[in-house]
């Protein structure tokens, strides 16, 4: 009885056992389970310090025959050097990110057992070890040893400056020339070298920064910056360098030219390192270089508003001032210097306009003749804007209005050059333009009080070329500081002194005084028709392919319509009584009528091209080449660098998504502003109402830069999330694969659950046995 009772607690204790034992099992399998994924160690790196991890898998293809020179720590993840070592060589891989076409950093874990043959592979016996390889090295390659390496991003990133000149020839054609200038080839540069733009920076022997600064702007393609050496007293006698070192722009007009003014309002702090002012200012000086010029797409996007939007707001153009249409037409057609399709189209409708015999003009007729449905063969006009030379820092500065000015001041010269005889012409056309059309209507009184102040004494005392711009520096001192004034374009005497230093002169009494004659023929060559620009022009066979195409569509709606009203009309006859409804239809119609063609003239619902950030071409993107610093990445960044600068970890942007709410809730507010019916809200809807905003421009609804620009402040936000928890955002892959996952592990509880049993089971009938 006592044998049986033990041996029944004794079973019951092995029961108790076993459960325990499956229970305990199961849960360490499930635990390994969901932990894996999170466990598995990539060494002291992760993809996202932009260093190349190197593995037994792609060690070959990355180090042999690279376009770039590579830069090889070899580390175990258990030296107290290496790990101590590690936050230097993350942050020189972030400081020279941008040299990644010619140069880019790996490291390898010799503590994982599987790296351990490349590690012995390259003779590596300590740790840390740096390596370098040439660009283009041999699969035999054992890479070039760092000795006593600094331990200093700064002494790092002069020594692998160092080892990239020690590359033999051929030179690796990622890698700029490093190498100083002489005058003799930097007065050739533009012979053998097919770029837009050329900086000097002049520096002594022993510095760096030149070449820092050379490998940082690796990524324009459109601009090569060379180092010139304080000895090289050609060219610095030329310019009267005294700094060194200092950043000067080739002009091959105007000869070489300093900045100064420009690249103060771009805030190239003194306070940074001199290697980021002088990227800075080379960044500057090439676009405010850029800006200063004359572009023929910031004239043809002054005609198309001009033409095309602010004519619009006049229904119905008559008495002086369609005498003051006529004027604009008649010295477009004879001094505008434009392109021969733009150029017919503007004579046909000076034409036309000449040949009207009725007193009164209604802009759709005026618009008929622009859209050019009299079919002139290769006529067109551009249908949108791009402001380049007129491009403002934000939407809201500059465009339209500098491109008034600029249009004006090459009509004058082109005027001058074409030998008007009137020579208030042209002026008296602006002055009449602006009193009628013109949209600011103070800008327009102003101009107006200006104009019968002084216009009388034009062709006898002065030009109308100084005329023009001595009032529009009148104007530029009046708004200098006012909030219309782009930051980044102040108000100033125009030209300044980088552009003409010999405009500006100076009295015995000390004051500052204009070398008029020096002017003149400074505007004559700045608003010549050669010297204007003709990039980011739309091309011809476009713009009258797009012409054609909105033609047709045209005529299809009319047809439609026509067929429209002809059966109402057969109704209405069928069916007396109708009269009423029909007159609604007709309303309704003619409204919807207005309405297109309000859109169509451009207003508030034309869906402007956003203009482009003009300047600095950036390479093709590679890889995670991100962007330089914060104070360039506003105006000169592709899209794409950006892109991949966003392209930051999962957890990554979880965690800012509490950040990225008031930025949310900033671009709804403009949204409210712009009155599309965005009301201020709650966080949890934000992304609601930012798709709703998306879906609305998608649709067409909306399309203005200011909306578009609103969205592309959250490019990340357009992956939808599915549910949040604790402020972190889930996708509903998030949540797939954690479906996935806890079935699989339930499967398997349930496996080893049935296994233990069986296997018990199998015991107990054995211990059962006689
Ligand atoms: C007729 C007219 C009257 C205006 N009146 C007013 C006003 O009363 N109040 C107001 O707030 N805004 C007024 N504006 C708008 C204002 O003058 C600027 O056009 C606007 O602020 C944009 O400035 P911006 O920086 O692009 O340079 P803008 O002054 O528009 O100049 C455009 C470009 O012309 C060149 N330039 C500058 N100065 C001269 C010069 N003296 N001679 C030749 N070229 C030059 C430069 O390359 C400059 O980038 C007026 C515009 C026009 C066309």
């Amino acid at each position: 009885m006592a044998r049986r009772c033990c041996r029944a607690t004794s079973r019951s204790t092995a029961k108790i056992y076993a459960k325990l034992r499956e229970s305990f099992i199961s849960t360490i399998f499930l635990f390994v389970c969901l932990l894996f994924p999170f466990t598995t160690k990539a060494g002291l790196y992760t993809a996202s310090d932009q260093i190349v991890i190197l593995t037994p898998d792609n060690v070959d293809s990355v180090l042999v025959n690279s376009t770039a020179a590579m830069v090889v720590e070899f580390y175990a993840s258990w030296c107290g050097h290496c790990i101590a070592f590690s936050p230097v060589w993350k942050s020189l891989a972030r400081d020279i990110k941008e040299w990644k076409p010619a140069m880019d950093l790996a490291a390898i874990d010799c503590a994982n057992p599987v790296n351990i043959p490349i590690c012995s592979g390259f003779d590596v016996k300590g740790y840390p070890t740096l390596k370098f390889f040439h660009a283009y090295s041999k699969a035999d390659s054992k890479g070039q040893v760092f000795k006593a390496f600094p331990r200093d991003v700064r002494g790092l990133r002069h020594k692998l400056i160092d080892l990239m000149e020690t590359h033999k020839d051929p030179w690796p054609p990622a890698c700029p020339p490093l190498e100083t200038a002489s005058k003799v080839e930097i007065d050739n540069f533009f012979d053998t070298n097919n770029v837009e733009h050329l900086a000097l920076i002049f520096e002594m022997s022993n510095s760096y920064v030149g070449r820092e600064v050379i490998l940082d702007m690796l990524q324009y393609e459109n601009l090569a910056v060379r180092r010139v050496l304080n000895t090289e007293e050609g060219l610095v006698t030329k310019l009267g360098v005294t700094d060194f070192p200092s950043c000067y722009l080739y002009y091959p007009i105007f000869g070489i030219f300093f900045q100064k003014t420009c690249y103060s309002v771009y805030h190239c702090n003194l306070g940074d390192s001199v290697r980021k002012m002088l990227t800075c200012v080379c960044v500057c000086v090439c676009v405010c270089h850029i800006r200063s010029r004359v572009y023929m797409a910031d004239l043809e996007s002054t005609l198309y508003y001009s033409l095309r939007v602010e004519l619009a707001a006049h229904t119905v153009i008559k008495g002086e001032a369609l005498s003051a249409l006529q004027e604009y037409f008649t010295v477009l057609v004879k001094y505008f210097p434009g392109r021969p399709v733009v150029m017919n189209l503007l004579k046909s409708v000076a034409t036309w306009l000449k040949d009207r015999k009725d007193s009164e003009l209604s802009y759709s007729s005026l618009k008929d003749a622009l859209d050019n449905t009299a079919e002139v063969p290769n006529a067109a006009l551009p249908d949108s804007v791009r402001w380049v030379g007129c491009q403002g820092s934000k939407p809201h500065f500059r465009g339209y209005p500098c491109g008034m000015w600029t249009l004006f001041h090459v009509l004058t010269v082109q005027a001058k050059e074409a030998a008007s005889k009137d020579p208030q012409e042209v002026i008296q056309a602006m002055r009449l333009y602006v009193y009628y059309f013109f949209g600011c209507r103070e800008c327009a009184t102003h101009f107006e009080n200006m104009a019968m102040e002084s216009m009388s004494q034009v062709g006898t005392w002065i030009t109308p070329v100084l005329w023009l711009w001595s009032r529009h520096n009148q104007v530029n001192n009046r708004l200098a500081g006012a909030p219309s004034e782009d930051p980044r374009f102040p108000k100033i005497q125009w030209p300044p002194p980088e552009l003409c230093p010999s405009c500006h002169g100076v009295k015995p009494t000390g004051e500052h005084t204009w070398q008029q004659e020096e002017v003149l023929a400074f505007l004559h060559t700045h608003f010549s028709s050669e010297h204007l620009l003709s990039d980011y022009l739309e091309e011809e066979g476009q713009l009258l392919s797009r012409q054609k195409e909105s033609l047709v569509a045209r005529q299809n709606q009319e047809a439609k319509r026509g067929t429209e009203r002809r059966a109402r009309d057969t109704m209405s006859e069928l069916l007396p009584g109708q009269e009423e409804v029909k007159e609604e239809e007709e309303e309704e119609e003619e409204e919807d009528e207005e309405e297109e063609e309000g859109i169509k003239a451009g207003g508030p619902r034309q869906p402007h091209r956003k203009p482009s950030v003009v300047g600095l071409k950036l390479r093709p993107v590679q890889d995670e080449i991100v962007d330089l610093d914060s104070f360039v990445d506003h105006h000169y960044k592709a899209k794409a660098l950006r892109a991949a600068a966003a392209m930051s970890s999962r957890v990554r942007t979880r965690t800012l998504q509490r950040q990225e709410e008031p930025r949310l809730r900033a671009s709804l507010e403009q949204g409210t502003r712009l009155g599309l019916g965005l009301e201020p809200v709650e966080p949890d809807d934000l992304l609601g109402q930012r798709n709703m905003l998306q879906k609305r421009i998608l649709t067409g609804q909306y399309m203005g830069s200011e909306e578009e620009g609103a969205l592309e402040m959250y490019p990340r936000l357009n992956k939808r999330q599915w549910m949040s928890l604790l402020s972190v955002g889930f996708s509903r892959l998030d949540i797939s694969l954690c479906v996935i996952l806890y079935f699989l592990s339930s499967t398997c509880l349930l496996a080893m659950y049935l296994f233990f049993k069986n296997r018990l089971q199998l015991r107990r009938t054995k211990v059962a046995l006689p």
